[in-house]
């Protein structure tokens, strides 16, 4: 991380945001600081657009306020601090990529030299083909450096890989590492674990408009990795599933008991010797049931803030 001069690049407190009875943002807090690679991740409508636009000064919250480098957002975009690229974004056609970044570099104050752009994006070598004529891979490139071409301190972006293939993806991340190792602060949403993994230093989950894990990305992964051991309890839950060897959490629903395990036949052989289920089920734990699993106990630590004891 590079050393903080001046408040963190981004500050949300308290911040909701709802549509009509939906609560897209419901009571986010969260600090990015200054050349740090975040990744916002989490299932299709999670929050992270309607995170990534109040973030970027497009609406306001309803509740809460939200800073960018001390500043509202709008202000911090007007400023030249923020550099964007939303999931959406028709390019001009019939102009050329040089032209096209050229163009835009145009409305900066201090933007960062053409040269400079088209290195970082990768796109020395097709800066003269028209940006109608380009692949989706090369267009999500110039869609990078435009972002890039007021020289911003923080760049933001919406799934950037969405409908890209893996050597575009590749690419594309190759680019975004370029700008984070000249300290540059770098926030991008993502469906996928592996993306953050290979790419960012903290991974912040989102799920039902909340932070339900913020952490490293190999924390992030030791949630998700492990196996889920479900059972009907023989006579009714009892107490002590979590000194089980290898549980590292214990929820109830739908009638059952669900362990995270990380070691699945160790713990399957000590309930065997206790009698102490049904209707066993092993599973390994993929991203969409972690999320559910921490989504459950984001609302779980909510409703009873001293946790329930087995
Ligand atoms: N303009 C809107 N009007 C009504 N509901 C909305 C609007 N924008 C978002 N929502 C709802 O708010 C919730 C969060 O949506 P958001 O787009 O922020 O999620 P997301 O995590 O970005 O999802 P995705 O990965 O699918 O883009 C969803 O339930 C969505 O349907």
């Amino acid at each position: 991380m590079a050393e903080q001069h001046g408040p963190p690049a981004v500050v949300f407190e308290g911040v909701v945001k709802a549509y009509g009875d939906v609560r897209a943002v419901d009571g986010i807090d969260l600090t990015i600081h200054r050349g740090e690679t975040v990744a916002l991740l989490g299932p299709n409508g999670a929050g992270k657009s309607t995170t990534i636009g109040m973030l970027l000064g497009l609406f306001p919250p309803d509740e809460g306020t939200v800073e960018v480098f001390g500043k509202k957002p709008e202000l911090a975009m007007r400023a030249g601090h923020l550099g964007a690229m939303l999931q959406e974004g028709k390019m001009i056609p019939r102009v050329s990529v040089r032209e096209l970044v050229d163009f835009v570099r145009g409305t900066y104050r201090d933007p960062l030299p053409l040269q400079e752009v088209l290195e970082l994006a990768e796109l020395t070598a097709i800066a003269d083909r028209k940006v109608d004529r380009l692949s989706g891979g090369q267009a999500q490139r110039v869609r990078f450096a435009l972002a890039l071409a007021g020289d911003p301190d923080l760049v933001v972006l919406d799934e950037p890989t969405a409908a890209l293939d893996v050597e575009s993806r590749r690419e594309l991340w190759a680019a975004m590492q370029r700008y984070a190792r000249r300290g540059n602060t770098v926030l991008f949403s993502t469906h996928y674990l592996e993306e953050a993994d290979d790419s960012a230093d903290r991974v912040i989950v989102i799920a039902a408009g909340r932070v339900v894990a913020d952490g490293t990305t190999s924390q992030i992964k030791s949630m998700v990795e492990g196996r889920t051991v479900s059972f009907a309890p023989r006579g009714g839950p009892s107490d002590g599933y979590d000194l089980l060897p290898g549980v590292t959490a214990v929820e109830f629903h739908g009638g059952r008991v669900h362990l995270r395990t990380t070691d699945s036949d160790r713990t399957v052989h000590a309930l065997a010797r206790a009698d102490a289920f049904t209707d066993l089920e092993v599973s390994g734990v993929g991203l969409e049931e972690a999320f559910i699993a921490l989504t459950h106990r984001a609302r779980h630590r909510e409703a009873a803030p001293e946790g329930r004891s087995l």
